[in-house]
């Protein structure tokens, strides 16, 4: 059965980390923007990252950082991968993830506005070809963390890389995001903030476990659609 990754971002505090640790994230999000009301320090983030546990991974993200402050942020974070969710070109993205090496991430900021001009996702998966996934994003004010969805249906129906999927994503709406999504893609994950929080920067423990078990749900039809034996209808 695949299992779907889940990421839960824009932790600031060490028992929400422990939460989403024990409901079965496989990543957690610190948020390293000034403007974010889930902001952490560099050192903050380094010392909540020493909680996790092994095969739980830090990803550090970013907004229009200069690439020196992303290095040095990430050596101070052993193991953590770096999301880039502002403006960043794949050449920046590069320069500041070579060294320390990071694998990164980038965000897609996908209009609400559907009369907007359609975002060609393609074409900007194609640009960060290095990005290890794009993460889907809907574009909010402030960049991010916004607990906006965007309409899932019209992305392509073909995706030659692996996506996460976030904005807006709850326990109520996160396993129609993966059966609508996960087909198109190589692979999805997702990412939540604002719809597992009690208030901004701060979780809460029993809509994360709610939003872990609806994405099980969604891998449980794959596994059932998965399993049926082609030959017994014949
Ligand atoms: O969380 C923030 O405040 C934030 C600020 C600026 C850029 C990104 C930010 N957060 C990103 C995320 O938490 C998620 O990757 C994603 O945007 C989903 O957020 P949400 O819609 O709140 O679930």
């Amino acid at each position: 059965m695949t299992r779907t990754r889940i990421k839960i971002c824009g932790i600031t505090r060490d028992q929400d980390l422990d939460a989403a640790v024990a409901a079965g994230a496989d990543a957690v999000g610190f948020v390293l923007y000034e403007k974010s009301p889930r902001y952490v320090t560099p050192r903050r983030a380094a010392e909540l990252a020493r909680r996790l546990p092994p095969f739980v991974t830090p990803v550090l993200l970013f907004v229009n950082t200069p690439p020196q402050e992303v290095a040095a942020a990430c050596d101070q974070v052993p193991g953590a991968m770096v999301q880039f969710h502002g403006d960043e070109t794949p050449a920046q993205c590069l320069a500041a993830t070579a060294r320390p090496a990071r694998p990164f991430v980038r965000a897609a900021r996908i209009p609400l506005d559907e009369n907007a001009d359609p975002f060609d996702l393609v074409r900007f998966a194609a640009d960060f070809s290095q990005a290890q996934a794009i993460l889907l994003d809907a574009h909010v004010e402030g960049y991010g963390g916004g607990g906006k969805a965007f309409n899932w249906s019209l992305l392509p129906t073909s995706v030659d890389s692996h996506l996460v999927l976030s904005g807006g994503l709850t326990p109520a709406n996160v396993t129609d995001g993966i059966l609508q999504v996960r087909p198109r893609a190589l692979s999805l994950a997702v990412d939540v903030s604002s719809g597992v929080e009690a208030s901004k920067g701060i979780k809460d423990a029993d809509k994360i476990n709610r939003f872990v078990a609806a994405v099980r749900a969604a891998d449980a039809h794959f596994a059932k659609i998965q399993d049926v034996d082609p030959l017994s209808t014949a």
